[in-house]
């Protein structure tokens, strides 16, 4: 099985936790992207989709699911979103698409975060995937020098801009053996918008795509 075979059946398996005139929080990448595919086939069941993404903002509207601002939306029960890597407790890296920020806000808000993956970002540590944090622009090379301190080596995601204006580091070299620590420690340096772990708010479910899964 294809590793986009995977992120099907993980993406479609989500469908099962979408509930009739729900409002549905939905991520960014291409494991969400088979899930608004199937997610269009309920469209005149739920209420909207709040979106994660500019990206997603434009799949979601090119199916015809209507996009509903997260300010007027009210609660969001249910949050579906791939991920980067997945460890033992549902801690996530996430932000390898860059949508990092306006996905830890949905899924600070939503009350079931459901993760669809494909069995390889499944990992006994994070860290192998290089950990992106978005930061103010001026920020950059303060924030890099703090990480250097703490034993990462962050790479500038060069000519990338986020959906809100800022920059991306991708920080190589961890092994994160306490991301809750580390997610709280990297996000009190100044400059920095997000720190990609979801390690605080971890995912609640997490769907990999198998041939079981079918
Ligand atoms: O910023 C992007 C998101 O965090 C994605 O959910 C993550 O990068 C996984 O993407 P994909 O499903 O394409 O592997």
């Amino acid at each position: 099985m294809t590793k986009d075979e995977e992120k099907r059946i993980a993406g479609r398996a989500a469908l099962r936790y979408v509930e009739d005139g729900m409002v549905v929080g939905v991520g960014t990448g291409s494991t969400v992207a088979h899930f608004i595919d199937a997610l269009a086939e309920r469209k005149h069941l739920i209420e909207g989709a709040v979106s994660s993404s500019e990206q997603s903002t434009r799949l979601l509207k090119e199916r015809g699911i209507a996009v509903l601002d997260l300010n007027s939306a009210g609660d969001i029960p249910l949050y579906v979103d791939g991920a980067d890597e997945c460890d033992a407790h549902r801690c996530l890296i996430k932000g390898g698409g860059g949508a990092l920020t306006r996905e830890k806000i949905i899924a600070a808000v939503a009350k079931t975060f459901v993760c669809i993956i494909d069995a390889g970002k499944r990992v006994d540590v994070l860290g192998r995937f290089p950990l992106p944090v978005e930061v103010i622009p001026m920020a950059r090379s303060y924030v890099a020098r703090e990480i250097v301190k703490r034993g990462g080596q962050p790479v500038w995601r060069d000519g990338v801009v986020t959906d809100n204006g800022n920059w991306i580091l991708d920080v190589h070299h961890l092994r994160i053996t306490q991301p809750v620590e580390l997610e709280r420690d990297l996000n009190q340096i100044a400059g920095v918008v997000t720190v990609g772990l979801f390690a605080q708010r971890p995912a609640d479910i997490v769907l990999i795509g198998s041939e079981e899964m079918r």
